[in-house]
């Protein structure tokens, strides 16, 4: 049996730079929530295909892990990983709650494609095994990498570790699924040509405890933040749509550093 964990993630901040190709490129700290993942297993079993359990309601072929399959099997082209899943099935434990800006699904995947790379030894480098889960999500390549803290540039597929304290973080998701396609839609339509580049030059370079207590806003510091509650407006009667919480990604998540 083997097993590793998905973490979550949070954006502490998230600044839309343009938009090309349909996509919009953007510059932001994620950091990993150390304290909240999904636990991802290689169970043995005789199986007649590649099964996945725990993740009900989510179909096979749109599930991220069966995606990161196919494409490790598209990649290697190495007869151990199809061999492999004859013999395992892939057990999902979800914590991550969906739709919420976490980053679960792409964390899954991520996860998914480093235990395949360890227990069927396919030899893949991280770049490739980022490039490859680039093509899945836009956050893959921060969840392959594996920092606990970074900045991400372009459509996510640069990552830069940053060297800092891991903040211990209280989270706050409420009963709202924010689709991220919906959110980066709203973006585009109402905000986009709003953008100005200077206003955030040099925040890479800032520790994620001082940004979020200097900067302090969660409208400056996420732009999709503005995005969803365009999209969703109930967000906006959240108890914790306040000063002192922060908004990840494209929701519908909250977030402080616990005292
Ligand atoms: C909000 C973030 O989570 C930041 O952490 C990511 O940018 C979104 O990552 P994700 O959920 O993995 O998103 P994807 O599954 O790659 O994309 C979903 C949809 O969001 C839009 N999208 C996504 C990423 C991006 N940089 N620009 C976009 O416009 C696209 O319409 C895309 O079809
Ligand atoms: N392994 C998976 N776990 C959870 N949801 C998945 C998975 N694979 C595909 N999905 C689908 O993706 C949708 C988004 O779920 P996900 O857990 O990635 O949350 P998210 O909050 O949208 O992530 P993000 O932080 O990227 O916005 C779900 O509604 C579900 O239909």
């Amino acid at each position: 049996m083997y097993t590793i964990n998905a973490h979550a993630k949070v954006n502490i901040f998230l600044k839309i730079t343009g938009h090309k190709e349909g996509y919009h490129t953007l510059i932001s700290r994620f950091m990993r929530v150390d304290d909240l993942y999904d636990t991802i297993t290689f169970e043995p079993c005789i199986a007649e295909e590649f099964s996945i359990e725990g993740c009900e309601g989510v179909p096979l072929e749109s599930n991220t892990i069966y995606k990161a399959y196919q494409s490790l099997k598209k990649y290697t082209k190495d007869p151990k990983l199809e061999n492999f899943f004859k013999h395992h099935k892939v057990i999902v434990t979800k914590r991550i709650p969906s739709q919420a800006g976490l980053g679960g699904g792409s964390s899954d995947a991520a996860a998914f494609m480093r235990l395949c790379n360890e227990v069927c030894n396919l030899g893949i480098d991280t770049p490739t095994l980022s490039q490859l889960g680039s093509q899945i999500g836009a956050d893959l390549p921060f969840f392959i990498q594996n920092y606990p803290s970074a900045n991400v540039s372009g459509f996510g597929e640069i990552v830069e570790p940053f060297e800092e304290e891991t903040l211990h973080l209280e989270l706050f998701t409420p009963k709202i699924g924010c689709d991220t396609t919906v959110v980066y839609k709203t973006f585009k339509k109402h905000l986009l040509d709003d953008i100005t580049l200077c206003s955030f030059t040099g925040w890479e370079k800032i520790d994620s405890r001082t940004l979020l207590e200097t900067i302090a806003d969660p409208i400056i510091l996420n732009d999709l933040y503005a995005a969803a509650l365009i999209a969703y407006p109930e967000l906006g009667e959240v108890p914790q749509a306040k000063e002192g919480w922060f908004f990840s990604g494209s929701g519908s998540t909250f977030f402080r550093i616990k005292n």
